[in-house]
């Protein structure tokens, strides 16, 4: 792997520069950390005035999917760092691109292609490595599928294998339940239409996510850091509350960095990397992994010295990282609410004055009902008082339709 050593000027031949590959609330945040560090920032969406593109040096608009149109982008702009920020891209692309020295992806062009596909890394995880996970089938027909459910057995959870923020995902209770889930992956899936993954329902007495990172140490190798974990809870399979820390008894959090360790490990590169785990007891399920920030890590801009996008930028650059958190807090989640463009919120000062509290509003120009528009951060003398504060500062923020 090759990190800049030497930092330029922006907008200069000298320039360090970064390629953000999706650029909603997440990349937004990576692309203002890199700014702070004097790296010139090239922000890439499937729509125009994406989050990221608002604050970038310079926007693009393309389909990420599509190989030759990402190529020719890359080739456009020649970034020292291509950062992919979401999974839905045409990651054999990236790959070649790097097996043939033109590109360096982060944290590695494997790592991006493996975690595009449920399939690539639940068989990493599981098969390879050797890591508990839940039960699981991959299916590509409805006949597969109901084998696939019966061989996991009921409850279990059915999602399409690309797919991410729950999109497409539903939860079997038996049989019946099967083609409804089906029809519903096929619906929210973002690539591939035709290939789902059944896993069996852990019923787990948290989730975490930890946060951990690839860096480069004083003596040049790589340094594995670990945050504190991250609790969260999700409905329909996505996020909408999460704190830090969450308290883990010393067995559980060993073996969840244990997981966490291994599989960073097998992706290499650096940066961040977002380990899911399902944590009863002592015992911990490896879910799955973001080769990047993550969205339940949001709750960092309050409570970490460096955020998860500051910890991303400076991984990236082979810089030091501190991973300390300074105060407990939570993070949540402002969704849409309604249809529209364009929209109005109101109620952010009131917002504001729930003590200890700091709002996102990711600017994002379409709005939908389930759409993550913006993000309440809270921090507390414990994380129980800082879930009620940011739950508080959410539900004071209104999106209504703009009438000038
Ligand atoms: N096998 C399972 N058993 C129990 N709960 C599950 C299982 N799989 C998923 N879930 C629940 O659904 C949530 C979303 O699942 P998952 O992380 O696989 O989806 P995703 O679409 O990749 O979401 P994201 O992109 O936000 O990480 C999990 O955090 C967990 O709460
Ligand atoms: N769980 C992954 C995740 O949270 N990704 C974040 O959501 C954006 C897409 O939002 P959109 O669907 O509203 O465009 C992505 O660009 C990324 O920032
Ligand atoms: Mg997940």
């Amino acid at each position: 792997m090759t990190t800049p050593r030497l930092f330029g000027t922006p907008l200069s031949p000298s320039a360090t520069k970064v390629m953000l590959l999706g650029s909603g609330e997440l990349g937004k945040e990576v692309i203002i950390a890199l700014q702070r560090l004097g790296v010139e920032t090239i922000a890439v969406d499937r729509y125009p005035n994406a989050p990221g593109h608002q604050v970038a040096h310079r926007a693009h608009v393309i389909d990420m999917t599509d190989g030759a149109a990402l190529s020719a982008l890359i080739a456009l702009e020649k970034p020292d760092l291509v950062v992919p920020e979401i999974e839905a891209i045409a990651t054999e692309t990236l790959l070649a691109l790097e097996e043939a020295g033109r590109i360096t992806c982060i944290p590695t062009a494997r790592a991006a292609m493996l975690t595009m596909n449920r399939e690539g890394i639940r068989r990493l995880a599981a098969e390879e490595l050797g890591l508990p996970t839940s039960p699981y089938r991959f299916a590509s027909s409805l006949e597969e599928l109901q084998q696939a459910c019966a061989a996991v057995g009921f409850p279990c959870v059915v999602k399409p294998v690309m797919s991410s923020s729950g999109k497409g995902q539903s939860k079997l209770d038996g049989a019946a339940d099967v083609p409804a889930a089906w029809e519903y992956a096929a619906s929210g899936s973002r690539v591939d239409a035709g290939r789902v993954i059944a896993e069996g329902f852990i019923d787990f007495d948290y989730e975490i996510t930890l946060l951990t990172v690839r860096s480069v140490g004083s003596d040049g190798g790589i340094e594995t850091s670990f945050c504190e974990p991250i609790g969260h809870k999700q409905v329909q399979g996505d996020y909408v509350e999460s704190w830090q820390p969450h308290p883990m008894s010393p067995v559980a959090l060993e073996r969840a960095r244990d997981i966490a360790a291994k599989v960073t490990a097998n992706l290499g590169g650096c940066g961040v990397f977002g380990v899911e785990l399902f944590v009863k007891g002592d015992a911990v399920w490896f879910s799955e992994v973001s080769p990047r920030p993550h969205d339940t890590g949001m709750v960092t801009m309050a409570t970490q010295v460096q955020s998860e996008f500051e910890l991303h930028a400076k991984a990236v650059l082979g810089l030091p990282v501190n991973v300390a958190l300074r105060a407990p807090g939570a993070s949540a989640v402002i969704y849409g609410q309604l249809e529209g463009s364009g929209i109005a919120f109101e109620g952010v000062a009131e917002a504001l004055r729930v003590p200890d509290t700091d709002i996102r509003l990711f600017g994002k120009p379409e709005s939908f009902a389930r759409r993550r528009m913006g993000v309440a951060l809270a921090t507390a003398g414990d994380v129980e008082s800082a879930r009620e504060r940011a739950r508080e500062a959410a539900a004071r923020v209104r999106p209504l339709p703009f009438r000038p």
